[in-house]
């Protein structure tokens, strides 16, 4: 029996997470479900789900949160703040992290799977890209795995030769291809997405995911993120990532073989799938999504994304080519604007613009441990919260 932890429970990825993992008893049961602040959605899952431990970040809500697994009769335990994440992350009874909690805020407890030697299925791309350098040291110092959920990450592991994580030191692999769906402006100038709202931006075309994650594919920021994952994830450097726009979200990601195949993974927009394959690998498992339909599908378009129109991907680029330092400071600005987008306080087109500024601003200095990485992050974000109340 394997003891899952699902960090970000309450959210778009935890909730496939728990859907995978309940369709398997024999096979896992729930350690600890985790959430930011929403107290009772967390309550309510583990009346259904039955976890040993229940996790708080927020810890004002502490209380609440051990009331209401008391008041449910729940023999699960109560816990709050980073402190207990990390020991529940140590703690030997627990196999596997799902790591999916969104934002930078995801980084200590991914840092703390990694260092106990977990299995980790890493959703939480923000964390890879500020702080991929220590990620890869924490798993070496724990001899823990990582296997990439993100749906394109997991495609290109899915194509690469079993159990590969360096296709960039591969003298048979070529490059890869990221696929985007070019998110709900695709095809739309510069200037039309001036006064874009949080609804429009938020509607992706083909997956339900959170809110921050959903404005990022709209930005194709979620794009170049994605680059600077695979480049830590897979050992490539930004030259051997190439971003292609594919509308129908079937094709996941693609590898390019030195004698001229290319091997695809394709599959519903269902992240389901890349859980179950994370959860099971090397086996498989039933994830409950459909097998495609290639007659009804009966076409799969492909084009190059417009730099133009979609500036983000070009700073994502750039930052990778400034190192650790550079992708830290992008990613930080990035939450700060999106999260000012989100409140209505930002226009759409300005979230580039904040980035680009905080990019020249700060100095991309990371240093190589966490407390320098998390200082680096907080002038970032001081820098873009000021630039923003200058646009006002
Ligand atoms: N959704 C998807 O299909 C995909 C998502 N990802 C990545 O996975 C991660 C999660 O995405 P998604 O599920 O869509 O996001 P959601 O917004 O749906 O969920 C986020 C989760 O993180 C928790 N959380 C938020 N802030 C904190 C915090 N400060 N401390 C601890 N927990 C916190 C939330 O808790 P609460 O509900 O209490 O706020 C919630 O459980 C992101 O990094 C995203 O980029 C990657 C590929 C696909
Ligand atoms: C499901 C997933 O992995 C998302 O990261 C998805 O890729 C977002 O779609 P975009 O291709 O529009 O960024
Ligand atoms: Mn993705």
């Amino acid at each position: 029996m394997t003891s899952v932890a699902v960090l970000g429970a309450t959210g778009s990825i935890g909730r496939s997470a728990l859907d995978v993992i309940s369709r398997h008893p024999q096979r896992y049961r729930p350690y600890l479900l985790s959430a930011g602040q929403q107290v009772d959605k967390l309550i309510e899952l583990c009346a259904e789900h039955r976890p040993r431990h229940a996790l708080i970040a927020d810890a004002t809500l502490f209380s609440a949160l051990r009331a209401g697994l008391s008041a449910r009769g729940l023999s699960t335990e109560a816990h709050a703040g980073p402190v207990a994440l990390a020991e529940l992350m140590a703690d030997p009874a627990c196999d596997t992290v799902i790591a999916a909690i969104v934002g930078a805020a995801g980084m200590p407890s991914a840092l703390a799977a990694a260092r106990a030697g977990k299995r980790i299925l890493l959703a939480n791309k923000e964390s890879v890209v500020m702080a991929g350098d220590l990620l890869r040291a924490a798993l070496d110092e724990g001899g823990g795995e990582l296997l990439p959920v993100d749906s394109e990450h997991n495609a290109i592991f899915q194509c690469l030769p079993t159990g590969s994580r360096n296709a960039g030191l591969r003298p048979d692999i070529r490059r890869i291809v990221l696929t985007a769906s070019g998110g709900p402006f695709r095809g739309r100038s510069r200037d039309s997405l001036r006064e874009v709202t949080v609804e429009q931006a938020c509607a992706h075309p083909n997956w339900s995911m959170g809110q921050k994650i959903s404005v990022d594919s709209a930005s194709l920021m979620n794009k170049g993120l994605e680059v600077i994952e695979a480049h830590w994830l897979f050992n490539l450097r930004a030259e051997q990532i190439e971003v292609v726009v594919h509308p129908q979200s079937i094709v996941h990601s693609l590898v390019h073989y030195i004698d001229g195949s290319t091997l695809a993974q394709l599959g519903n927009p269902d992240m389901r799938t890349a859980l179950a394959y994370g959860l099971a690998w090397p086996e498989r498992i039933d994830a409950g999504v459909a097998e495609l339909d290639l007659v009804r599908l009966s076409r799969l378009d492909f084009e190059a994304p417009d730099l133009q129109a979609f500036p983000c991907l070009r700073l994502a680029f750039e930052a990778l080519r400034h190192g650790i330092g550079g992708t830290t400071v992008l990613n930080a600005a990035n939450e700060v604007a999106v999260s000012a987008f989100l409140q209505r306080q930002l226009g759409f087109l300005d979230i580039a613009e904040v980035i680009e500024s905080t990019l020249n601003a700060v100095s991309l200095e990371a240093g190589s441990c966490v407390e320098t990485r998390l200082q680096l992050d907080q002038k970032a974000r001081q820098w873009a919260q000021a630039d923003i109340s200058r646009r006002k």
